[in-house]
């Protein structure tokens, strides 16, 4: 089953790894349809796994992702003993229910929520080991909060202080258990996963200054339409998940990506020019649109008609200062807003950006100062003051980071002079067809083929 569902995220007609030279653009112009969302990517594929196929059927997940996220997600499913076919867009899964095969070891490649949300469901194997082919990204994001809360469900735990390589050996029991979302929420969604599985469900206590709700209520979403009844306090510090719960759908349709889309919202705020992006409802649970919110404030004309918004750009735009922990993936596509709006933007809140694929705070000071901004950190924010313009003309680091990759670009985009961003080929963890769609709107992009990885 590997292959077949490996090829899906490289259908580009790029070079497997690349850097990008971005042109400067005089203007963007035209109409795209958002992407499939990341997070109910993989949230309704790894439910559909949880069907027992015996019972339920196959599930149809209609429109998946083509991203290398999803694609680590089939593949994991498969090695776990999912039966999956692609049909179009859409994945039909027949699913191992409450059994994935025992003594299977899983790369999520360089996914933190596939990774964890997989490790959540190991509590109902004897033995599954997580490794990954990214040491430098995955490799050193923490896992300690969701193994230290499988520990205390009865899992036997090995991992390198906390991180992969881990082998979690269950089955694990249910109850009450404490679990810290001061780091991640992909622990509490992880335990989520796992609870209606379990003889006697779980009653979570999540600790510590809870981040990103969102995806939490996302989670929520996902178990809903699989006809799993859970209860949360509107805080969220307490979800209860009776256990014996089978997972059951027939089809569910994933909605459009609001992260990947706000980079395409401030690309067309930045620069002249009209861009329509159809396929975002305005009744979602992606915490990533409130981008729209944050670019009015900021001075942007965007229009909604339904699912569908209208950006007029080039208008003058000025700074904020917001909490970043509601929009956690679009701080970096709006940090190249607040390049060119007026005043000092500062995103508070926003310590977890810093165990992202990179160091998403520091890092991004790093490049940004390269082209010349003026930015500034603390442990807690990142601010970045507007420029009346960028000369470009230099290489910067994507940081092997998809939302790093995505900020640079639009940067490179509104500069006097090209901008070369290494290892863009990292887009494809989240979003593949990144520079197809700007090229749509009128970009211009050389790919140049490296060894790099
Ligand atoms: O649950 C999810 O699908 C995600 C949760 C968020 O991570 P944190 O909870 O670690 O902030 C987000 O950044 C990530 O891209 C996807
Ligand atoms: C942080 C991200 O993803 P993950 O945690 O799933 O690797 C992201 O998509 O920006």
């Amino acid at each position: 089953m590997t292959a077949p569902l490996l090829p899906r995220a490289h259908a580009d007609g790029m070079p497997d790894t690349f850097d990008v030279l971005v042109h400067p653009a005089s203007e963007l112009r035209g109409t795209l349809s958002a992407q499939p969302s990341k997070n109910y990517t993989t949230r309704y594929l790894l439910a559909a796994a949880l069907t027992d196929s015996a019972t339920n059927g196959p599930v149809r997940v209609i429109g998946v992702a083509t991203s290398e996220d999803a694609a680590a997600m089939l593949r994991c499913l498969a090695d776990w003993g999912a039966a999956i076919e692609l049909v179009g867009d859409d994945a039909v899964i027949r699913g191992f229910g409450a059994h994935p095969k025992a003594g299977v070891t899983l790369n999520p490649g360089n996914a933190g929520a596939v990774a964890r949300f997989l490790m959540g469901a190991a509590g109902l194997t004897s033995q599954t080991t997580f490794v990954t082919d990214y040491p430098d990204s995955l490799g050193k994001r923490p896992q300690g909060d969701l193994l230290e809360a499988l520990t205390r469900l009865g899992a036997g735990v090995s991992s390198d202080a906390g991180k992969l390589p881990i082998t979690i050996s269950g089955p694990v029991r249910g109850g009450m258990v404490e679990v810290s979302a001061e780091r991640s929420s992909q622990y509490a969604s992880a335990l989520m996963f796992l609870a209606p599985l379990l003889p006697s469900g779980l009653d979570l206590k999540l600790t510590g200054d809870i981040k990103s709700r969102a995806p939490l209520r996302q989670t929520l979403d996902t178990l809903a339409a699989y006809g799993i009844q859970a209860s949360a306090s509107p805080d969220l510090s307490r979800i209860r998940i009776a256990g014996n719960q089978p997972y059951r759908a027939e089809r569910v349709m994933v909605p459009g990506d609001y992260p990947g889309s706000a980079a395409i919202l401030v690309a067309a705020a930045i620069l002249p020019g009209e861009v329509r992006l159809s396929n975002l409802r305005e009744q979602d649970l992606q915490g990533e649109k409130e981008a729209v919110a944050v670019l009015r404030e900021m001075g942007a004309d965007i229009e909604r008609s339904g699912d569908t918004l209208t950006v007029r750009g080039g208008q003058p735009l000025n700074a904020v200062i917001r909490d970043g922990d509601g929009f956690t993936d679009a701080v970096q596509a709006l940090s190249a807003a607040a390049a060119f709006a007026g005043g000092t933007t500062t995103w508070e809140n926003v310590f977890t950006l810093r165990l992202k694929e990179c160091d998403r705070i520091s890092d991004t000071c790093r490049e940004l100062e390269k082209l010349g901004l003026s930015v500034s950190e603390t442990e807690n924010s990142l601010s970045v003051s507007g420029a009346a313009s960028l000369a470009g003309g230099i290489t910067v680091n994507g940081h092997g980071d998809h939302r790093m990759i995505m900020l640079l670009t639009l940067l490179g985009l509104r500069a006097e002079k090209p901008l070369r961003i290494t290892g863009a080929h990292h887009i494809r963890k989240s979003y593949p067809q990144f520079f197809r769609h700007l090229e749509e709107l009128g970009a211009k992009f050389e790919y140049l083929k490296t060894d790099t990885k």
